[in-house]
């Protein structure tokens, strides 16, 4: 099983924050501080840090180590207000396309006249204002284990002919991508304490390889059952070897089920279309933008060339090759057969009202 102290992507106590360097993984487990949201800005947008949950706990708590160490800088409460906005805002655009910042984003901009109105007290209004960034490590590590349950259950519930299962799965979306147990990658862990995983099968997911890099590196470390294959070699797995499910992350899914993943998922929900196997986003409905109809309304982040034409510094192309490099790709609602969240798992074309009625309790 999982073990929370070399495979956390994050390490936090009030004042201090860190991150696991990934792009050193995994031959080097190295820790960098991060002391203020420009070293956060930076670690996101260069995928030191990446992963939906994890960019969004990372940017939220490194405001909270900078409000931390700054406290006598600010001589009102709105220019607290003024200063938490402007560095939120900021921080939104390191990665476009993950949802996760945005809402946290929000959901701390929301808070900050509630909270003036309960605490005039420009000290205990910073405190509690930290105390509140701080829930967002909290909230998510609860929500990956109920993720990893919801799933492990409706996945062994469609294949109750098999105990053992294969499962498929793309890039990273294990405790390197969230700050706990994994989304999609939280449903393999939970299918192997199940005693229900015959193999976890993962691609590279190039061309930035979080399978290889990192998705390896946890399966490995937990010892769990797995098989690494190339993104290309999905297709033939497919027509020749049993496969029980497809799951995969989401970066941010809009309210009729359309759903943007790292580039590759959309032929991966294709072929699972065309080979009758069920193919699951699991997600935290953090992940869930509501306010976005469809797919087309998402943007799609354009990575480096670099990271196409070279693994390592070493390079894999010619110089001056001509590359797109399309970090994202959007799967349309009708390829995916249910949306794997905290609180249950959704029909794309049920998900706005069940999101809407949880919402409002
Ligand atoms: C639970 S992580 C969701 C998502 O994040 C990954 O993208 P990146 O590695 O570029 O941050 C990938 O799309 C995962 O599925």
């Amino acid at each position: 099983m999982q073990d929370d102290q070399t495979l956390k992507a994050i390490r936090y106590q009030r004042g201090s924050l860190s991150i696991l360097d990934q792009l050193k993984l995994p031959d080097q487990s190295i820790y960098i501080p991060i002391n203020s949201v420009d070293d956060a800005w930076k670690a996101i947008h260069t995928m030191s840090i990446r992963g939906a949950p994890a960019i969004a706990v990372c940017g939220v708590l490194s405001l909270a180590v900078e409000l931390y160490h700054s406290q006598s800088k600010f001589d009102t409460i709105a220019s607290v207000q003024q200063f938490v906005t402007d560095q939120l805002n900021y921080l939104i655009t390191s990665r476009p396309t993950a949802v996760n910042m945005t809402e946290g984003a929000q959901t701390i901009i929301d808070y900050l006249i509630p909270l003036s109105n309960k605490q005039q007290d420009l000290s205990q209004y910073i405190n509690e204002l930290i105390v509140f960034m701080e829930q967002f490590l909290e909230r998510d590590l609860a929500d990956n284990h109920a993720i990893g349950q919801y799933g492990a259950k409706a996945i062994s519930e469609n294949n109750t002919s098999h105990k053992k299962l294969n499962i498929l799965t793309h890039c990273n979306t294990g405790s390197l991508a969230t700050v706990g147990f994994g989304t999609a990658l939280g449903v393999i862990r939970q299918l192997q304490a199940n005693d229900n995983l015959e193999l976890a099968y993962f691609t590279e997911t190039r061309p930035y390889n979080q399978g290889s890099r990192l998705t390896a590196y946890e399966l490995v470390h937990d010892r769990i059952p797995h098989t690494m294959i190339c993104d290309s070699m999905a297709g033939l797995l497919m027509r020749t070897q049993p496969i029980h499910a497809v799951v995969v992350g989401a970066d941010r899914v809009t309210a009729n089920g359309d759903t943007a993943n790292k580039i590759g998922t959309y032929q991966l929900a294709i072929l699972a279309k065309h080979h009758k196997i069920p193919f699951y986003i699991a997600a935290p409905t953090t992940s869930i933008d509501l306010n976005k109809k469809t797919g087309d309304e998402i943007v799609i982040e354009q990575r480096p060339s670099k990271e196409m034409t070279s693994i390592k510094g070493v390079n894999i192309a010619a110089e001056g090759v001509q590359v797109w490099n399309p970090s994202f790709d959007i799967t349309p609602a009708n390829l995916i057969t249910g949306i794997i969240t905290e609180h249950g798992v959704f029909k794309p074309d049920e998900l706005e009202e069940k999101l809407l009625s949880l919402r409002k309790k």
